[in-house]
């Protein structure tokens, strides 16, 4: 049977960041990346903003349709703005969520100078309710610093330079506000899927449960709510870099029957010039200067990713294309002809 994991480990980012506990808890880390590819972060300092967005979330979403619609993503060639309950689909099945995605703020706007990928960054559509641009703007500055300081862990723990990542990095993240209503049983909240829009996730759910994660057995494990924590995990952006051996986890999330879930995902951005050429140079030297087994070396050569299909011109494409598919009424709005070439591909 092969390695594997049961349930999530808990990294303490308070111990982290203290000296006399950051080794030990280091190592706690390293094997989170190494093995399971999610982790809980608790005592990150930022358990009141995200209690203050939680709070936010009922009444953002209670808008009336119309105010909502305003701001439909389908005014976006960035894929920003407001999806309605039913207009996104993951693994060919639709999800049963609505949501509204923001970029990070200040992004300049795609001109015909630029490739084309690039109008994935761009201008946000807020919705009209007093204080939701501002919370927004809050959030994301708040979360990416601790993002940020994150990787740097990350690095440290994989006996790397600390930035290492730094310059995969990418100008624009992603945050969203998920809403999924009570639905039948074991229906689709979102699909399985790997994140593929960046280097890692940082999730806040509320106290519903739902998601769960799929491990090496292809069994599906709970990832239960712990008050208070993130929940961190690797994208396909970050498993493309360290050649496969931190590897992004399938997870997904079960519909809730009785009750309303609330969630808030921040996606980590990567850069979006990175072609495969230069990923697997840069990706090489960072798997040679991991010290790890030789099995876990093994493993990377080979991982079944977006981000590394031949198909894509660079990891800008890659997301464009996970975009378009998941988003198929704003793909064929802003990008017909990608959206047909993209939906005939099948990914090896
Ligand atoms: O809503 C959640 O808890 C998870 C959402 C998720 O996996 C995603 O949007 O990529
Ligand atoms: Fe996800």
């Amino acid at each position: 049977m092969v390695e594997t994991f049961s349930s999530v480990p808990k990294v303490d980012y308070s111990r982290l960041r203290h000296p006399a506990t950051k080794t030990a808890e280091l190592s706690n880390l390293r094997q989170a990346v190494f093995k399971v590819g999610f982790l809980y972060l608790t005592n990150t300092g930022l358990e009141d903003l995200i209690r203050r967005a939680h709070e936010a979330l009922p009444d953002l979403f209670a808008l009336p349709t119309e105010v909502k619609e305003d701001c439909n993503m389908i005014n976006s060639p960035s894929f920003l703005g407001y999806t309605r309950l039913g207009a996104e689909t993951t693994a060919a099945k639709t999800d049963l969520r609505e949501q509204f995605d923001f970029g990070t703020p200040g992004m300049t706007p795609w001109t015909s100078q630029d490739p084309f990928w690039q109008s994935l960054e761009g201008p946000n559509q807020y919705p009209k309710h007093p204080g939701a641009q501002s919370l927004v703007e809050e959030y994301i500055h708040n979360i990416d610093e601790l993002a940020q300081s994150f990787v740097h862990l990350v690095a440290e723990c994989l006996s790397l330079p600390t930035d290492t990542f730094d310059e995969f990095k990418g100008k624009m993240s992603r945050l969203k506000f998920v809403r999924y209503p009570p639905s039948a049983p074991k229906s689709q909240g979102v699909g399985p899927h790997k994140d593929s829009a960046g280097l890692f996730t940082f999730l806040s759910q509320d106290d519903s449960g739902g998601l769960q994660v799929l491990n090496k057995n292809g069994e599906w494990i709970d990832v239960p709510p712990v008050d208070g924590s993130l929940v961190i995990n690797i994208q396909q952006g970050f498993e493309a870099i360290t050649g496969g051996i931190c590897a992004a986890t399938t997870h997904r999330v079960i519909a809730p029957t009785s009750r309303t879930r609330y969630s808030i995902p921040y996606f980590l951005g990567v850069r979006l010039d990175l072609t495969l050429e230069k990923l697997k140079e840069s990706a090489a030297h960072i798997v040679s200067c991991i010290p790890t087994s030789g099995d876990e070396k093994k493993r990377a050569v080979d991982v079944p990713s977006e981000f590394l299909s031949p198909l894509y011109s660079c990891f800008g494409e890659a997301h464009l294309r996970n975009r378009i598919l998941s988003h198929p009424d704003v793909g064929q709005r802003w990008y017909p002809e990608l959206y047909s070439r993209y939906s005939k591909q099948t990914l090896k």
